[in-house]
C-alpha cells in the first residue's frame, strides 16, 4: 500500500470561515502548520521537475463548498517555482520565463495549457498553470506502447489545432516535443513549455535562432545556418510526434553508424539521405501524412491548411474547421464571465507575502511582460467582497454581469500609472466584449450557449430537421444575454445551416445520422453544423468516417505523391519570388490577416495589450469549459469509451466484410481487435501470408460445401487455423522484428512506480524523446555489471511465453541502476537500465563519458543547437 503524506494531498479543501451551510471538520493548528503555501495556494505534491525547477500541485487556500448540491472539489492547478535567484544572472532562462508567461497570456485554446496567473514573493516567481491531470503524453504512449489509430488521430488533431491556433497569433512553438505535451482528465492533449515561443510576422517569417530537441528539430535547423521558416519546423516536430505516436519510437533511429543517434550531424544527415521507414502496422493513409511532413525541404513539407485537410484527419474536420478567431471569441465570452465574478483577494490578507503583482519594474522593463493580475482578476466591487463565489452558480454570476452598476465599480485599489493603464483596458475590454456579446454570430451564440451547458447531463432535446438544438436549461437562459440569439439562430438555419434530427436517448444512432449526412454533404458548413448540433447535445467526436479497413486502394499512391509534389513544386516555385508570398495558405502565410479578417470589429482591440486581459490570468473557474465545445475534445472518459466503441464496431465490421474478398489480409481481426494495442501484435508478411492463405481456404471451403452451417464450420476451422498460427508468428516475428517501443519504459516505469513511489514526483522519469536500441542491444545483456535493459527484457519475455516484463524488470533492476536512470533525463528511449551500464562504461573512458555528457545536455535541455 503506498503511503500518502497528508501534506501533499488535497484534503477536501475544509475550511473555518466559508461553510456556511455545511458544517465541515475543522482543521487543527498541527494540520494548518502542515501545509506549504503559496500566496493564496496550497502546495501539494511535485509533479515534475523542468530546468527551472519544480512544478507543484495546488489548490486555492480559502476554497469552500458554497454550491447548493453536490460537493465541489477546489480548482487544482499546476505552479511552476522558479527561484529568483536562479534567473537573476542568467539571462537567458530569464527571457525563457518571459517568453513563456507572455505568450501564454496571449493564447487561449482548449489543447494549449491556461495562464491562470503568475505570482511571486522575494523567493520565488510562481506560474500557476491549468493542470492538466492526466499526466504527461509520452508516458501514455509508453503504457500503451503505441496508440491505436483513432485515437492517434484525435490526439493528432488536437495537436494540429493547437499548432494553428499558436500560428494563427504569430507565434510559433518551436519545441513542440513528446515531452512537452500532456493530457487533462479526458485525455485532450494539452500543449505546454512555451519557452522558445518566439514571434514571427507575415513581412519577416524567418528565424535565425536553432532551438529545440535534435530528435525533433527540423533538419533546416540543424544543417543550414540560413534563416528558417520556423512554422515548417513546428510542422516538422508534429510530423515526428505523429511518427511517435503510431510506431511507439521515433523516426530514422535505425542508423548503424550513428546507433545512438549521439551525432548529431550524422543524424540529420541519414534523415536527409534515407526514406522514412514505417512499421507494418502504420496504415497507408497516415504514412501518406507523415511522408508529407517528414520532409527535408521545408519549402516541400505540408503545410497546416493541407494537413487539416489530409484525408487521415477527416474523421476530425469539423473540430478542425473552428478558426483561431472562434476560439478567440469563445474566450472573450468566458472572459466576461470571469471578469464579472466579483470576488474577494485571495483569503482575508491585503497585499501579502506572496504578491499576485508584476515582477516590478522588470515587467515594466520588459513591455510588461507580468501584468499585475489580481487588477484584473478580481475586480470586485467592496460590497462583493466578503463573497466567496468560485462555486457561485452561473446564473448568480451572470446577473452580475449585466449588472453595469456592479461593473462600475472596479479596480479601486491601487492609483498607479500601471493600474490607471491597465483599468482602461480592462474597460475596453469588457465594453469589446459586451459589445461583441451582442452581436456574435449564432455560431458563437450556439458556442456560447452550449458552453455553458456543461453542467447539464440530460440527453439532447429531439428536434427536426432544420432546427438547431437550443439548450433550454435554465443556466443557458440565465448566461445568454439578449434576445438576439434565437432570431439569429433561425436566420442562419433558414439560410446556410443544415442541421440533422438527433434522437434523444440515442446518441449513437444521432452519431450515425450525422455520420451520414456528413458524408454525404461534405462540407465545411455541413461539418461546422455538425460541430454545433453535437456539441449542443452533448454527443461525442462523431463516429469517423475513416476506416482502415476501407483501404482497398495500393498502400501507397505513387501517382498522388508525384501530383502532389508537382503541386508543391508549383507552389514552391511561385513562392521563391519572394519569402512574403510563400504559401498560399491563409493560415500559414498571412496569419494576422486572417484574424484581422476574423475580427475587423475588433481590430484595434486586438493590436492593444488587451488581449491579455481576455480572462488569461483569471483563477476562477470558468463558466464556459472550452473542452465541452468542441466535438473532438473529449468531456467525459465515458465519451471516449463510446467512440471507441463505435470506431471498434465499424472496424471490425469492414474488415470482417472485406475478409473475404481477400482485401484486408488480417483475418484474425476478430480476436485481435478485442485485445488491447498492447495486445495487439504487429502484422508480418508472415502473418498475412498465412492469414491470406486461410482465407483461400476458407474461400473454397466456403464454395465447395453449400450449406451455410458446414460454411460456418470451415470459417471457424480457418479462424483457428490462422490463429494457432498468429500466435506462432507473432513469437517469431516479436523475436526477429525485435521492434522496440514505449513498452520497455513501460515496463522499467511500472517497477520504478511501485519500489519509489514517494520518489516518483519528485524526479521526472526519462522523456522518449530518444531513440529506441539496435537490434544488437536488445539482446545484449551486460554480465559483468548484471545490467539487464528494459528492452532485452521485453524481448526475452517475449520469446519465452509473451508475459509482461515489469515483473522481471523490477526484480532484476538493481536500486543503483533505477536511481541512475531516473536522474539522467537523457538516456536513449528504450534502453533505460542499458543506459546505466553504458554510462558506467562512459566513466571508465573520459572521452566517451565527455561526448555522453554533451549529448545529454543537448537532449536535456532542449537547448540552442
Ligand atoms: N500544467 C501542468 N500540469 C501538470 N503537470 C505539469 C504541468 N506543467 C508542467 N508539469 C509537469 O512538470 C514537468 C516540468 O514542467 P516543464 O517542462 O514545463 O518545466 P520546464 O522548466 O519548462 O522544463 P523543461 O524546459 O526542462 O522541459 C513536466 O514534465 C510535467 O510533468
Amino acid at each position: 500500500m503506498s503511503y500518502t503524506n497528508k501534506r501533499h494531498t488535497y484534503y477536501g479543501g475544509f475550511t473555518n470561515d466559508l461553510s456556511d451551510t455545511f458544517q465541515y471538520p475543522q482543521r487543527t493548528d498541527e494540520q494548518r502548520r502542515k501545509h506549504v503555501t503559496f500566496g493564496p495556494y496550497i502546495l501539494g505534491s511535485t509533479l515534475g521537475e523542468g530546468e527551472f525547477g519544480k512544478v507543484k500541485l495546488g489548490w486555492p487556500k480559502n476554497f469552500s463548498n458554497n454550491s447548493n448540491s453536490t460537493f465541489d472539489f477546489p480548482k487544482q492547478v499546476a505552479i511552476k517555482l522558479i527561484k529568483r535567484d536562479s534567473i537573476s544572472n542568467d539571462y537567458r532562462k530569464e527571457v525563457k520565463i518571459y517568453r513563456e508567461i507572455n505568450a501564454l497570456k496571449h493564447l487561449s485554446h482548449p489543447n494549449i495549457v491556461k495562464l491562470e496567473e503568475v505570482l511571486q514573493n522575494s523567493r520565488y516567481i510562481g506560474i500557476v498553470l491549468e493542470y492538466a491531470c492526466g499526466g504527461e503524453f509520452y508516458k501514455y504512449i509508453q503504457k500503451k506502447r503505441r496508440l491505436k489509430e483513432m485515437n492517434a488521430c484525435r490526439l493528432f488533431s488536437q495537436l494540429i489545432s493547437g499548432v494553428h491556433y499558436i500560428h494563427s497569433k504569430g507565434l510559433v512553438h518551436r519545441d513542440l516535443k513528446l515531452e512537452n505535451l500532456l493530457l487533462d482528465k479526458n485525455e485532450n492533449l494539452v500543449i505546454t513549455d512555451f519557452g522558445f515561443v518566439n514571434e514571427f510576422c507575415s513581412r519577416n517569417e524567418l528565424m535565425k535562432t536553432s532551438c529545440g530537441s535534435p530528435c525533433y528539430a527540423a533538419p533546416e535547423l540543424v544543417i543550414s545556418a540560413e534563416p528558417y521558416e520556423a512554422r515548417k519546423a513546428d510542422i516538422w516536430s508534429c510530423g515526428v510526434i505523429l511518427y511517435a505516436m503510431l510506431a511507439g519510437y521515433l523516426p530514422w533511429d535505425d542508423d548503424p553508424n550513428n546507433p545512438e543517434g549521439s551525432d548529431i550531424g550524422r543524424l540529420y544527415n541519414y534523415i536527409n539521405s534515407t526514406p522514412l521507414k514505417f512499421p507494418d502496422y502504420i496504415l497507408p493513409i497516415p504514412r501518406d501524412l507523415l511522408r508529407r511532413m517528414l520532409v527535408s525541404d521545408p519549402k516541400k513539407r505540408i503545410n497546416l491548411k493541407q494537413i487539416k485537410k489530409h484525408e487521415w484527419l477527416k474523421p476530425h474536420s469539423s473540430f478542425l474547421s473552428i478558426t483561431p478567431d472562434e476560439w478567440d471569441k469563445l474566450n472573450n465570452t468566458q472572459s466576461v464571465f470571469r471578469l464579472a465574478k466579483p470576488r474577494r483577494r485571495y483569503g482575508s490578507r491585503p497585499q501579502s507575502s506572496c504578491s499576485t503583482s508584476s515582477l516590478g519594474s522588470r515587467s515594466d522593463k520588459r513591455d510588461s511582460l507580468v501584468i499585475d493580475s489580481t487588477l484584473i482578476t478580481f475586480p470586485a466591487p467592496p460590497q462583493e467582497s466578503q463573497n466567496h463565489i468560485i462555486t457561485r452558480p452561473a446564473s448568480i454570476a451572470s446577473d452580475q454581469r449585466l449588472s453595469p452598476i456592479r461593473r462600475s465599480n472596479r479596480h479601486n485599489r491601487s492609483n498607479s500609472a500601471a493600474s490607471v493603464a491597465l483599468q482602461a483596458v480592462v474597460n475596453a475590454d469588457r465594453e469589446y466584449v459586451l459589445s461583441h456579446e451582442q452581436s456574435l454570430s449564432p455560431v458563437q451564440n450556439i458556442r456560447q450557449t452550449t458552453g455553458n451547458m456543461t453542467a447539464s447531463l440530460s440527453p439532447p432535446p429531439a428536434i427536426s430537421p432544420g432546427d438547431i438544438i437550443i439548450e433550454t436549461t435554465p443556466i443557458k437562459r440565465n448566461t445568454i444575454s439578449g434576445s438576439s440569439i434565437v432570431p439569429s439562430l433561425e436566420k442562419e438555419s433558414s439560410t446556410t445551416m443544415q442541421t440533422s434530427k438527433i434522437q434523444p436517448n440515442n446518441m449513437a444512432s444521432s452519431q450515425n445520422h450525422q455520420y451520414n449526412k456528413n458524408k454525404t454533404q461534405n462540407s465545411l458548413q455541413s461539418a461546422k453544423t455538425f460541430y454545433r448540433t453535437s456539441s449542443s447535445s452533448h454527443t461525442k467526436p462523431r463516429p469517423t468516417s475513416y476506416h482502415p479497413g476501407s483501404y482497398t486502394t495500393p498502400p501507397y499512391n505513387s501517382n498522388t505523391l508525384s501530383i502532389y509534389e508537382i503541386n508543391e513544386k508549383a507552389k514552391s516555385s511561385a513562392s521563391s519570388q519572394t519569402l512574403n508570398q510563400r504559401d498560399t495558405s491563409p493560415f500559414d502565410s498571412t496569419p494576422y490577416l486572417a484574424l484581422d479578417t476574423c475580427i475587423t470589429s475588433s481590430s484595434s482591440i486586438e493590436s492593444s495589450p488587451k488581449l491579455i486581459t481576455h480572462g488569461q490570468f483569471s483563477v476562477a473557474k470558468p463558466s464556459v469549459d472550452l473542452q465541452s465545445v468542441s466535438g473532438d475534445l473529449i468531456k467525459y472518459k465515458r465519451d471516449a469509451d463510446v467512440v471507441t466503441r463505435i470506431y471498434d464496431e465499424k472496424y471490425k465490421q469492414k474488415r470482417k466484410s472485406l475478409r473475404y474478398s481477400g482485401i484486408f489480409s488480417d483475418i484474425s481481426c476478430d480476436t485481435v481487435t478485442e485485445e488491447s494495442d498492447e495486445l495487439r501484435p504487429p502484422e508480418s508478411p508472415f502473418q498475412q501470408h498465412e492469414g491470406q492463405e486461410s482465407i483461400d481456404k476458407a474461400k473454397t471451403e466456403d464454395t465447395s460445401e453449400k450449406g451455410s452451417r458446414n460454411s460456418n464450420i470451415a470459417k471457424a476451422t480457418a479462424q483457428k487455423h490462422v490463429n494457432n498460427h498468429l500466435e506462432r508468428s507473432l513469437n517469431e516475428a516479436e523475436s526477429t522484428k525485435k521492434r522496440f517501443s514505449f513498452l520497455s519504459l513501460y515496463s522499467y516505469d511500472t517497477s520504478k512506480s511501485s519500489l519509489y513511489s514517494s520518489m516518483d514526483s519528485k524526479r521526472k522519469p526519462s522523456p522518449p524523446s530518444q531513440r529506441r536500441p539496435k537490434k544488437d542491444d536488445s539482446y545484449q545483456t551486460n554480465s559483468k555489471n548484471h545490467y539487464i535493459t528494459a528492452s532485452n527484457m521485453q524481448t526475452s519475455h517475449q520469446v519465452s511465453k509473451n508475459l509482461p516484463a515489469p515483473t522481471m524488470v523490477q526484480n532484476k533492476c538493481t536500486l543503483e541502476t533505477k536511481k541512475a536512470v531516473r536522474s539522467n533525463r537523457s538516456s536513449i528511449m528504450v534502453s533505460e537500465v542499458n543506459k546505466a551500464s553504458v554510462d558506467n562504461k562512459a566513466a571508465q573512458s573520459p572521452e566517451h563519458s565527455t561526448a555522453k555528457r554533451v549529448l545529454g545536455f543537448f537532449k536535456r535541455r532542449s537547448m540552442k543547437i
